[in-house]
């Protein structure tokens, strides 16, 4: 049976459905970040491994900047690689991620190296970079509304984080803080142009599609997480090892 035409509010209660039922604040690794059961190493392990998403983000925000047909859509979009990047060495989103893996005693090269990166975390980021380079704007755009779920999780991330673990300060969670009023902003933009854009069934079910890989991207990071430094605890070789921090 072909999809139905929907307006654009169902289509939004259709966006925020999957987030319900797929968002990665429900993965038991992040369940089990915020709720203080993990050590010192596993947090480390999650640092730095979340480093290569933060730093891959300008990446992929820079080709579909590129792509972007108007002048309005692109001043819009570019403030991304602003809040990320910083416009002077040492500011923006992928700075502050830095500030976290120092905190939690991480050397900073051997971060900025990826050498100890999980595999699934490489998979599933230059997944996520390359959809966003090869399908549709809109598709691309869509791809970003995981934000509109982000907010909750910070905050109970912040929280929960300050409230369990002795090695967390609030300076070293800096990075949270701008992200609870860049990521409404950024993602209330994405929705609007999404239910704007999105006018036939294929395009509606292609935006439907792109939030559901992207809460794919997500939730296999996590998985390899768990799989590797909680349960079983199977680090693949090559990987972050406590032992060696
Ligand atoms: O802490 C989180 O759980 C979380 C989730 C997401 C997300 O849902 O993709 C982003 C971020 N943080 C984030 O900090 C961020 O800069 C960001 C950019 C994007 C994106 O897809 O363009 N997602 C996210």
């Amino acid at each position: 049976m072909s999809a139905p035409l929907l307006s654009p509010d169902e289509l939004e209660a259709a966006l925020r459905a999957i987030g319900a039922e797929r968002y990665h604040n429900l993965h038991p690794f992040h369940r089990a970040l915020h709720d203080g059961r993990l050590n010192r190493a596993q947090v480390q392990a999650w640092a730095l491994n979340r480093y290569y998403y933060q730093a891959s983000i300008p990446a992929k925000d820079a080709t579909l900047l590129a792509r972007l047909p108007t002048a309005e859509l692109r001043r819009e979009w570019r403030r991304r690689l602003v809040d990320h990047d910083g416009d002077a060495p040492g500011t923006g989103g992928v700075a502050r991620w830095l500030k976290l893996t120092d905190g939690l005693g991480l050397d900073r090269a051997y971060v900025e190296s990826l050498e100890g990166l999980l595999p699934a975390t490489r998979f599933a980021v230059d997944a996520y970079v390359a959809f966003v380079r090869d399908r549709s704007v809109l598709e691309a755009i869509a791809s970003s509304l995981t934000e509109l779920f982000s907010p909750t999780i910070i905050s109970e991330r912040v929280a929960g984080m300050l409230r369990h673990y002795d090695f967390i300060t609030p300076e070293t969670l800096a990075y949270f803080q701008p992200r609870l009023t860049q990521a409404p902003r950024d993602s209330d933009f994405a929705l609007g142009y999404v239910k704007e854009h999105a006018r036939t069934p294929e395009q509606q079910q292609a935006v439907l599609g792109a939030l559901n890989f992207k809460c794919g991207v997500l939730w296999a990071m996590l998985d390899e997480l768990e799989y590797a430094y909680v349960n079983p605890g199977r680090i693949p070789p090559g990987a972050f090892h406590p032992d060696a921090a």
